[in-house]
């Protein structure tokens, strides 16, 4: 059985949506970025700690994952307020931008993590689209303060790489790192 070190509801959902049955057990991991870490340390380290931070039986196979949004060397996570959702937009309209999220397996002891990488590009929104966006609530638990899936779809010219990857779950990924670990659909 999978067990989903997480709270995200995407991340629940693109589980649900690939056929793999998981139970979901919360991690109570503080998410501080350290002094020097580079963003891709920084998002595998995470999802690391998540998985080690969640009790599991021998037999079951622990996945945590974190996602963080990387424009011109600036890491955007989730913004606290309208204003910062409206920075960072601003940041990010009408050019391309990196979204990361360190996947992790932890099975009987053995951990595997890796970084997947998307690139993600935005048309060139107006301030009014912005203020509009930012002010749907959307951006809010969403690192780099949009939601791929979800209204700011409509923003989206180009995606190059795994598009689960920006929602939170490089699924394809995952599934291999869970095969790698012995995980078998049959044992459900
Ligand atoms: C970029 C982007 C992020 N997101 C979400 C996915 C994650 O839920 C969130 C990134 O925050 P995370 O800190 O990675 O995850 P989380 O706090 O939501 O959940 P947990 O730590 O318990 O696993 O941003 C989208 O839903 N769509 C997007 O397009």
């Amino acid at each position: 059985m999978i067990v989903l070190a997480s709270q995200s509801p995407r991340r629940k959902e693109i589980l649900r949506m690939a056929g793999l049955p998981f139970t979901v057990r919360v991690p109570g991991v503080e998410e501080v970025r350290q002094a020097g870490e580079t963003a891709h340390q920084y998002v595998e380290r995470l999802a690391r700690e998540k998985a080690l931070a969640v009790d599991a039986l021998p037999q079951e196979f622990v996945v945590a994952a974190d996602t963080t949004v990387v424009v011109d060397e600036h890491v955007l996570e989730k913004p606290a307020s309208e204003a910062e959702a409206i920075g960072m937009l601003t940041r990010l309209r009408g050019r391309q931008h990196v979204v990361l999220t360190g996947v992790c397996v932890r099975h009987n002891h053995q951990v595997w993590s890796g970084v997947e990488s998307t690139a993600v590009t935005f048309a060139p929104l107006t301030d009014a689209d912005i203020q509009a966006y930012a002010a749907s609530g959307e951006p809010f638990d969403k690192a780099g303060g949009y939601a791929i899936q979800g209204l700011a779809s409509k923003y989206i010219t180009r995606v190059e790489g795994c598009f689960f990857n920006v929602v939170g779950l490089p699924v394809a990924r995952l599934y291999e790192m869970l095969k790698a670990a012995g995980y078998s659909l049959a044992l459900g």
